[in-house]
């Protein structure tokens, strides 16, 4: 139903919108707390790729980038009618945009050098002038340079994402020092040059706090964990504050080093989760305490991006927390801390007291040239694709879009690494929104090569829930029956030659209402076992029912 508040008054003019006939609905798009909702008419039977599509023609939001959210539940499969997931007429759909933090700058000296940079929107000039001289040491005397802009010239406080507002747009950058510089107009009409000012990052200080937070008394922190901690303490020290990420639907917090030059980890607080409490995006609250993917709950996800990282075994063996940073899927470090600082969202005021201390989890920030929204799979290595599936189809996660997949480049080679981050929705209690990017990627066709099966026949699913449990996780009957269900098929399909899209495949729903033949496994195995059946019967008839249903396909 709609809420109060919803204006009534002609419908907008949303180019391609239907007619009204007894078919069509009104929806009402609420794209923040703050602002009135918009109404916008549709067909219950539309697709949700084609309302992303018009809201895409309409206000120049990138599908890509959409994100729509009915009754706590993200409209995840664009395939799927929007009358799938109930939305009716009168409803209110909130719309998150997931917007590319970055910018590429491009600073053009008249020796004809080029630097590149990938910008936070929200940081300043000052910032790039200190960037300039990091890389360059002839320029390194910040009180020489002067930026200009289109002609103008541009203070340091002044915001990236104020210069180039359009997004896509290359700000080039001229150096310009005096009598050494020779000034070439560029063909996008952004100049910057370089001379006088003071760039000085204004260190804000304050008092802070930052924490492991270890059940265990036992665990020794490894060094990768330890490294991690003190440099996001060394920036916060510094008084280099936060940075909150203008992507993503939760709280998610980019920390700065000592330097103020790089960051050093993300950190994402319980209570800002989507439908949490203090949620920057101001989404409703959840009413029955289940997240935004079914199976999930508000507030675990920090414990679920913990064990992402502690599940992903290293290939010379299991996580026993020693020196091995990167596991086999090369998820990043990542460890749950306690973090006051007053640079988080606060709505009710920030006081230097335990009640605004956040739990959270503090992950190692990876510099990448992108995601892979940004690009096409085919230039991705095989093997990077397949370390993501071994990944995703383990955890059951429910929440693997291009977005949480980064891009790497290492200098010295010419290949794509793939770095997985975001995984606040796996190990769900149920199958029920697993979907994964890459499944129809090409290189899912391809079956695993003897390294990775190898890596797949160590796993241990019941070793693994005793790991979580050593670190302090309990893991629910449900969430560690997905494990040990998800581990079980992943173990036997890479046995039978099975490629990393007939095994996902078993474990994605086609269409919202259609159950996955995962879940036709559970299902069947359910109605077979007696009431009172320990988890060890189950499992026996749940393997039993799952070698039947594989023998039938294809290899
Ligand atoms: N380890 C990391 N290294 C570098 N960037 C990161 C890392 N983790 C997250 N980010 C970036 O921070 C931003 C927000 O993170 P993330 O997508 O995890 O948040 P979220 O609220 O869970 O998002 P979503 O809505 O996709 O679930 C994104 O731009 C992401 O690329």
């Amino acid at each position: 139903m709609p809420s109060a508040g919803i204006p009534f008054g002609p419908l907008p003019d949303v180019p391609g919108s239907p007619h009204s006939t007894p078919e069509s609905i009104v929806i009402y798009l609420s794209f923040s707390s703050c602002s009135p909702v918009t109404p916008m008419r549709v067909l219950a039977s539309e697709s949700i790729a084609s309302v992303k599509l018009r809201i895409q023609t309409w206000k120049g939001f990138v599908v890509k980038k959409q994100k729509l959210i009915f009754d706590g539940r993200e409209l995840a499969r664009n395939n799927c009618l929007i009358g799938d997931y109930g939305v009716g007429n009168g409803h209110i759909l909130h719309l998150i945009l997931r917007l590319n933090d970055l910018r590429l700058i491009t600073v053009k000296t008249t020796f004809g050098r080029e630097y590149k940079f990938q910008v936070q929107q929200s940081r300043n000039v000052g910032y790039i002038k200190q960037q300039i001289a990091h890389r360059e040491r002839a320029l390194d005397n910040l009180h020489e340079q002067k930026l200009i802009c289109n002609g103008e010239e541009l203070e340091d406080q002044r915001l990236i994402e104020d210069i180039a507002t359009n997004k896509d747009a290359v700000i080039h950058l001229l150096i310009h020092r005096s009598a050494k510089v020779r000034t070439t107009p560029d063909e996008e009409g952004f100049e910057l040059s370089v001379e006088a000012s003071s760039a000085d990052v204004q260190p804000l200080g304050g008092s802070f706090v930052l924490e492991p937070v270890t059940m265990t008394p036992k665990i020794e922190l490894p060094s990768a964990i330890t490294n991690l901690i003190g440099t996001t303490a060394a920036g916060l020290v510094k008084g280099n504050p936060p940075v909150r990420s203008s992507e993503g639907s939760g709280g998610a917090y980019l920390m700065q080093d000592a330097s103020g030059l790089r960051f050093a980890a993300v950190f994402k607080p319980a209570d800002e989760e989507p439908m949490a409490a203090n949620n920057p995006q101001q989404l409703p609250m959840s009413r029955d305490g289940v997240g935004l993917k079914k199976g999930t709950r508000v507030g675990e996800g920090a414990l679920r991006e913990v064990a992402a990282y502690l599940l992903d075994h290293p290939v010379s063996g299991r996580r026993a927390f020693t020196g091995v940073d990167f596991g086999f899927s090369g998820v990043p470090p990542t460890v749950l801390v306690r973090c006051l600082h007053e640079g988080f969202n606060h709505p009710e005021g920030y006081k230097q007291a335990p009640e605004n201390m956040k739990i959270g989890s503090l992950q190692m920030f990876v510099d990448s040239i992108g995601n892979c929204e940004d690009m096409g799979p085919r230039a991705f290595p095989v093997e990077e694709v397949h370390k993501i599936s071994v990944l995703d189809i383990r955890l059951a996660n429910a929440d693997r879009h291009g977005g949480n997949i980064l891009v790497c480049r290492r200098e010295d080679e010419a290949q794509f690494l793939l770095v997985p981050i975001d995984h606040g929705y796996c190990l769900p209690e149920n199958f029920e929104d697993c979907t994964f990017e890459w499944l129809y990627w090409p290189q899912a066709q391809e079956p695993y090569d003897v390294k990775t099966a190898e890596y797949i026949k160590s796993l241990d699913a019941e070793e693994d829930i005793a790991l979580l449990r050593f670190h302090g996780w309990e893991l629910s009957l449900e969430c560690a029956r997905t494990l040990r269900i998800s581990t079980m098929l992943l173990k036997k399909g890479a046995q039978r030659g099975l490629s990393p899209f007939t095994i996902g495949s078993i474990m994605c729903r086609e269409t919202l209402r259609k159950r996955s033949v995962i879940e036709e496994i559970i299902h069947e195995a359910t109605r077979s076992v007696l009431p009172g059946s320990t988890e060890t019967t189950f499992m026996e008839c749940i393997s039993e029912i799952m070698d039947r249903r594989l023998e039938l396909l294809p290899k």
